[in-house]
């Protein structure tokens, strides 16, 4: 792991459901009184505190990040408490939404939405929504998502999205359980993560949960309120051609009704652990205040299943955010309050989220093996080791482009780098030898002046005529050069009109055709190379041009060329670029079919409705005719 890292509290707001016909209203108000907070107070009945001795306060006030009153809508929760968090778990951070209320306070319905309509859809449709519109806009780098839906109770992990449930009692399934690594990394078993490719198969697996919540659930066992749901979204992004992974969890969690046996006092005086409903929701308590006290190394993840999957989310890696839902009607006002003094305790809570990046492993092999072959490379040129296996076909190939651009080049500075590669550096010489030996300039002196020991060179005539002649042959030279660039670029236009014709007749044929054109040009013996060959550059093309087109030019490739092409494409460092291109490219392949398939569909229906307009119109009209 590496990266930017964010500070940050947990993020708390409160929502407040709206009355019941049949309920009293509780007093409380709302204040804006700071820029990035709000507070609500709440204020104890009098006739509910009658009849102790009345020393306790009556009014409560609270501060949360905001607070979402009775006719707050679910877009506008959504945008200022699940939109900063899906965006961070785009960017690689782990993210977290909880809601925590009493049973019948809006947790599902803020978390899941109600079934009624869909302007109630909660938090996790909206932004499996607004996840996948972010995935479709950004083609900057590959997406893979998946999701997990997991339900605790009483202590037990069950799957949610186990196909298994129509069939089978709760008790029958098998359960999910934590293990942790050596680094005390939580890895979950029997929890099943399924890919999702977009919005729907997202949201067909959320209802799929949600349906096997609904059937484990029965009028003896009300599972939802005793029950956490964490609905896990997995991101994982990386850019093509890159090393680097980022993977970000987002879990949207909906709590156990959080309300105790008994109700407390008004001034809500600390409960014992027996007395809780839910005792995991105790120990969520406990975790929490162990948190916000400072110093406390130790902190009781361990005792309940609960905090031990949402460890990250509580003062680890994970940007945090706690809904505190309300049902602030007369006869739970008490409870409001505990709620709202447990959501002041987790506000203390600090987390450090990191950017979750990691190598991709194949990448690295790749990388890793070029770095080996190098100092393996200069190893043996150190340690005098001699390296005896042959050179390939391609990396001879390689060397004669090498060499050939070096000797084409005109600047005298340039250099012929071919790597700490003994084998190489002979093939060098042994080229340049042969070169040397099939010029056939019958004036051996032209070639090398310095090194013939004529006596009559000194003489200053011979001298001025030695200079002319080299004059003249610089001069050649660079006549030479300016031919060569010339029909370089007579080659480029041949191929180019070649290209243009045969994309004229057919797409296949260009790419056969510019096959055929490298492989005649590959297949030219790299050690008869001779000055004619070298400076008839147009030549190969032109002849490939006119050869008889290969068809399946795979199978005629020879099996070693075949070999080299595979490890080529094997080893070429762009090939996972090339792989997660061709990935979206599937992708984009897919989804155009199927709006094609839509297409067609719409289109045979049309002409199905013009069939029956038409018979209608001919029926009216042979209708009309008689009466007429
Ligand atoms: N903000 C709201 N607007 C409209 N209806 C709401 C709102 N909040 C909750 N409700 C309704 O109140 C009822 C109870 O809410 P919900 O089931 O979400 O509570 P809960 O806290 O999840 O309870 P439990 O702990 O039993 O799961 C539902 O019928 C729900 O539709």
């Amino acid at each position: 792991m590496s990266g930017e890292m964010v500070k940050q509290t947990i993020q708390i707001y409160a929502r407040v459901k709206p009355l019941a016909r049949r309920q009293q209203a509780g007093i409380y108000s709302v204040g804006e009184d700071e820029k990035s907070a709000s507070s609500l107070e709440i204020i104890v009945p009098r006739d509910l505190a009658d009849g102790f001795v009345n020393n306790k306060r009556e009014s409560y006030k609270f501060k949360f990040q905001k607070i979402f009153d009775q006719e707050a809508k679910q877009d506008a929760v959504f945008e200022s408490i699940a939109k900063p968090v899906a965006e961070c778990a785009l960017a690689g951070y782990n993210g977290t939404i909880f809601a925590y209320g009493q049973t019948g306070s809006g947790k599902t319905f803020t978390i899941t939405g109600g079934a009624e309509r869909y302007s109630d859809r909660g938090i996790i449709p909206r932004t499996l929504s607004y996840i996948f519109q972010q995935l479709e806009k950004d083609s900057s780098k590959v997406y893979t998502t998946h999701v997990s839906y997991l339900e605790i109770y009483n202590e037990c992990g069950y799957d949610l999205l186990d196909p298994r449930h129509e069939a089978s009692r709760l008790e029958d399934l098998p359960k999910v359980t934590i293990m942790e690594d050596p680094d005390q990394n939580i890895h979950l078993k029997n929890l099943s993560l399924q890919q999702a490719t977009n919005e729907e198969e997202a949201l067909n697996l959320l209802f799929l949960g949600d349906t096997n919540r609904m059937i484990a659930e029965t009028p003896m066992n009300q599972a939802s309120t005793r029950s956490h749901c964490i609905f896990t979204i997995h991101i994982s992004s990386k850019e093509p051609g890159s090393a680097t992974i980022r993977r970000s969890k987002l879990h949207l969690v909906d709590l156990a009704g959080s309300e105790r046996v008994a109700k407390t006092g008004v001034g809500g005086q600390l409960l014992t652990e027996a007395k809780y409903i839910n005792l995991s929701l105790h120990y969520l308590e406990q975790v929490i205040i162990a948190l916000a006290e400072k110093h406390r190394s130790h902190i009781p993840y361990r005792n309940s299943m609960m905090t031990s999957v949402l460890r990250d989310s509580l003062g680890g890696n994970c940007m945090t955010t706690m809904i505190a839902t309300l049902s602030l009607d007369k006869r739970n006002i008490d409870e409001s309050i505990s709620t709202c003094r447990f959501a002041q305790r987790v506000a203390l809570i600090k987390n450090e989220a990191v950017l979750n990046e990691e190598i991709d492993p194949r990448l690295m092999i790749i990388q890793l093996k070029k770095v080996i072959q190098e100092l393996k490379d200069e190893l043996a040129m150190v340690t005098g080791e001699r390296r005896t296996e042959e050179l390939t076909q391609e990396e001879l190939l390689q060397l004669d482009e090498i060499i050939k651009t070096f000797l084409e080049d005109p600047d005298p500075e340039s250099t012929l780098d071919v790597g700490a590669d003994m084998r190489k550096i002979k093939h060098c010489f042994n080229y340049i030898k042969q070169l040397i030996n099939r010029t056939n300039i019958p004036d051996r002196s032209l070639l090398s002046p310095d090194i013939t020991g004529d006596e009559d060179t000194n003489t200053p005539e011979k001298k001025e005529e030695l200079k002319k002649l080299r004059d003249l042959l610089h001069q050649r030279d660079n006549e030479i050069n300016i031919l060569v660039s010339m029909l370089k670029k007579e080659k480029k236009k041949a191929q180019n009109a070649l290209f243009q014709l045969s994309a004229g007749s057919s797409g296949l044929a260009v790419s056969e055709s510019s096959l055929s054109i490298s492989l005649e040009e590959g297949q030219r013996p790299s050690a008869c190379v001779n000055v004619e060959d070298t400076q008839d550059f147009g030549s190969s093309v032109h002849r490939s041009a006119f050869l008889p087109r290969r068809t399946g030019s795979g199978e005629e490739m020879s099996l070693g060329r075949q070999e080299a092409f595979e490890i080529f494409k094997r080893d070429y460092v762009d090939s996972v670029t090339i792989e997660d291109n061709k990935q979206l490219l599937k992708k984009r392949f897919a989804e155009a079919k199927s709006l094609g398939e839509k297409v067609n569909e719409v289109r045979n229906k049309i002409n199905h409705l013009k069939g029956e307009i038409t018979q209608r119109h001919m029926q009216r009209a042979a209708l009309e005719l008689p009466a007429n």
